[in-house]
């Protein structure tokens, strides 16, 4: 018989890297005779890095040549940032696992101000996300909002040679780099409501792997799966496909028994930006996303998001 193998394919940055370990370590540590392998390799998304997201055909490009991976037997699984994959899978794959999510806030970096309140009038502040850039600019119309791709330790170099006032980067992927220390402030979601399934870690396979899937199914987290799921119904439903300037977070209140989702939609310059939020049954999430979408379909999201797909 010979030893049972999982190969991990993964993006070569230090974040991604990191989270592919991360699986990697959980995997062996729950099955001591299984070996888990990683196969890291470049993504478009990789390579292609003076251009936003957004008009190279989004975050997908982070993920196809992974999934080429799989189909082609060059590797099993593929871990993921849930924030970095598209709502509709392709054929041929399953996303049968989501992980407990870790802090799903966005973070305020700087080398001179402690908090997002104590930016000066004008202020430089740089992020490639047009959720992040609509909510900065609905707050605060006098900051200048620049570009500001790369992976996290590039940013946080951009903002140490002295490009910007602050920087916004994810939490987890801080923590993940051990570059907590450089968080000056955890924005409420008030100020900057996360991307949907920020935080959390997800993991594909070709459908139908049923023995694969079931060595991974003891890393599944039942509440990150519905709170996430809601989610990711809600931009479904919007048809929110690439890099898209909409935000959505759900928890579970009630003892679990409900789920809470917020979510919004703007225009990338903040000039406008729409709410909705709603409590709907954990025993339900897809519903809850949906309505959460209709409510801001009504408020005319649709345009919105029609004027932003035309811009790109
Ligand atoms: N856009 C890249 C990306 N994809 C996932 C994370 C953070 C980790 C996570 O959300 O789990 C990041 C970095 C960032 O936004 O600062």
């Amino acid at each position: 018989m010979s030893q049972q193998v999982i190969r991990i394919a993964t993006r070569k940055s230090p974040l991604a890297m990191w989270q592919a370990e991360h699986i990697q370590a959980r995997l062996e540590a729950l099955h001591p005779a299984l070996k888990v392998e990683l196969v890291p390799m470049s993504t478009q998304g990789d390579i292609i890095l003076d251009t936003p997201l957004a008009k190279i055909g989004g975050k997908g490009l982070f993920v196809k040549e992974l999934e080429l991976a799989m189909m082609e037997g060059r590797a099993d699984i593929a871990v993921h940032s849930m924030k970095d994959v598209p709502m509709n899978l392709p054929e041929g794959f399953a996303l049968p696992v989501i992980c407990k999510r870790h802090a799903p806030t966005d973070a305020f970096v700087s080398n001179l101000y402690n908090a997002f309140d104590e930016l000066p009038q004008g202020a430089v502040v740089g992020t490639s996300s047009l959720r992040r850039e609509l909510q900065l600019r609905a707050l605060r119309p006098d900051l200048v909002v620049k570009s500001l791709r790369g992976n996290v330790q590039t940013r946080l170099a951009k903002l140490d040679a002295g490009e910007f006032d602050a920087i916004i980067l994810a939490t987890s992927g801080l923590q993940r780099m051990e570059m907590d220390s450089r968080i000056r402030q955890e924005l409420p979601a008030e100020v900057s409501l996360p991307a949907v399934g920020q935080g959390a870690l997800g993991i594909e396979t070709r459908a139908g792997d049923e023995e694969i899937i079931k060595l991974l199914a003891p890393l599944r987290d039942e509440d990150t799966w519905l709170t996430v799921s809601a989610e990711r119904a809600m931009n479904r439903h919007l048809e929110g496909g690439c890099q898209v300037p909409i935000g959505g977070f759900a928890e579970l209140v009630d003892d679990g028994a409900n789920i809470r989702l917020r979510a919004l939609v703007g225009e990338p310059d903040g000039t406008l930006l729409l709410r909705a939020e709603r409590i709907g049954s954990a025993q339900d999430p897809e519903a809850l996303g949906v309505a959460v979408a209709e409510e801001l379909i009504a408020q005319g999201a649709k345009a919105i998001l029609d004027r932003v797909y035309q811009r790109v």
